[in-house]
């Protein structure tokens, strides 16, 4: 293979956009590629091939299609734009425990939706601790209005625990941008200025076991099976060896890619894809993990805090009691378990409460671990692993 290797010279951080649907997220995402094609440190990527489903990049060791990359002066960036609402929510709370931090696109005309105020619920829930508020679609409405939204998106980040006064909110265009209006190309510049100095570098635990949520299994024919994924800890090189947790196979790296480019190491906060030796491909799915042998012990047992989101937030207006039997989005896996309230024996749309969950299967856990609870398609409760039982 004659492919450029990918020289690390950067720091690298994973983004992405959230926000209510047809606010803007996917133009706005096509405009940042173009602005950075046309700065010389990113190739645009537009609307359509931003959109289009992820069976379609079956074709080489690439990664999951939603994700575009691209450089700033001072970082490199993995972005991810998710196509509809919910896919967006489920990738969010299974993927999103890798979002360095996000954009949140509101259209200045509509101003804060629904799905806008459980982005951000959920995107406090998992832990994304920096958002940067796109205003977008400023070419279209008046300032007073702008100005308006603007208040009411400060003040539901404060609600969420973020801090709503200090959070930079930037007026932009992605249409006019995409379109090369200059006043508009210069707002989405200043956006990635903002994510640039807002956005600090995350802590990456170099040093830790690796370990890799599977995203994406492709086969990529005559060189075998490849998992995609952003990689949670620790590092890996081609040679490694490393247990695929849920496949129950033990295996060696064969090859590594980050965006179409081999790697000779994979780092903490990377988008790779991973080329496992001799793993048949229906034997890996994605939610298995893959990580240093012996240094995760899958579990089935843990107690855990969850908010349960009440009826306003898109959850549910009736109570839950033990016995409930939701899905649990843990990583990327998706789980069925059963939940255990003790004492209380319930919990309400609105409250937190702790519960013990007794899961289907035996997953990788541990405290700290952020999750969401899923029940017929929608959210209706975000939590974290408080400790794990044998
Ligand atoms: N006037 C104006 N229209 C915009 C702007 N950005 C997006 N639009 C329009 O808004 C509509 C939705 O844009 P998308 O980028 O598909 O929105 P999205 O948030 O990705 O939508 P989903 O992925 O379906 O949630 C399209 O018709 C866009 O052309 C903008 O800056 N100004
Ligand atoms: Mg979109």
């Amino acid at each position: 293979m004659s492919k450029t290797a990918y020289v690390r010279t950067k720091p690298h951080l994973n983004i992405g956009t959230m926000g209510h649907v047809d606010h803007g997220k996917t133009t706005l995402t096509a405009a940042i590629t173009k602005v950075l094609a046309e700065r010389g440190t990113g190739s645009f990527v537009p609307f359509d091939r931003i959109d289009r489903a992820p069976e379609e990049a079956a074709r080489g060791i690439t990664i999951n299609i939603a994700h575009v990359e691209y450089e700033t002066d001072t970082r490199h960036y993995a972005h991810v734009d998710m196509p509809g609402h919910a896919d967006y929510v489920k990738n969010m709370v299974t993927g999103a425990a890798q979002l360095d931090g996000a954009i949140l696109v509101v259209s200045a005309l509509d101003g804060i939706m629904p799905q806008t105020a459980e982005h951000v619920l959920l995107a406090r829930q998992v832990g994304v601790d920096h958002i940067v508020v796109a205003l977008n679609k400023a070419d279209a409405g008046d300032e007073e209005l702008a100005e308006l939204v603007e208040l009411e998106v400060r003040e539901l980040l404060t609600a969420h625990g973020y801090p709503g006064g200090s959070v930079p909110v930037v007026r932009v265009s992605g249409l006019k941008a995409l379109e090369g209006d200059p006043r508009w190309t210069a707002s989405v510049e200043a956006l990635l200025d903002a994510v640039d100095a807002y956005v600090p570098m995350p802590e990456r635990y170099l040093d830790a076991p690796f370990l890799l949520p599977v995203e994406n299994v492709l086969t990529i024919t005559g060189r075998g099976t490849v998992v995609t994924g952003a990689v949670e800890r620790g590092t890996l090189s081609p040679g490694d060896r490393v247990a695929v947790l849920g496949a129950d196979v033990d295996t060696v790296v064969t090859g590594l890619e980050t965006f179409g480019k081999p790697m000779q190491q994979a780092q903490a906060g990377d988008n790779v894809a991973v080329l496992l030796r001799g793993v048949p491909r229906d034997a890996v799915r994605r939610g298995h993990v893959v990580a240093a042998p012996g240094s995760v012990v899958p579990a089935r047992r843990f107690s855990a805090r969850v908010y349960v989101l009440s009826g306003r937030e898109g959850g549910r207006s009736t109570p839950v009691f033990t016995g409930y039997r939701p899905q649990f989005y843990i990583r990327t896996a998706d789980v069925g378990g059963r939940v255990d309230l003790g004492q209380a024996g319930v919990a309400r749309p609105g409250e937190t409460v702790e519960m013990t969950v007794e899961l289907g299967r035996k997953t990788p856990l541990e405290p700290g671990l952020g999750f969401a609870i899923r029940e017929g398609g929608r959210t209706v409760g975000a939590g974290t692993v408080v400790s794990v039982s044998a």
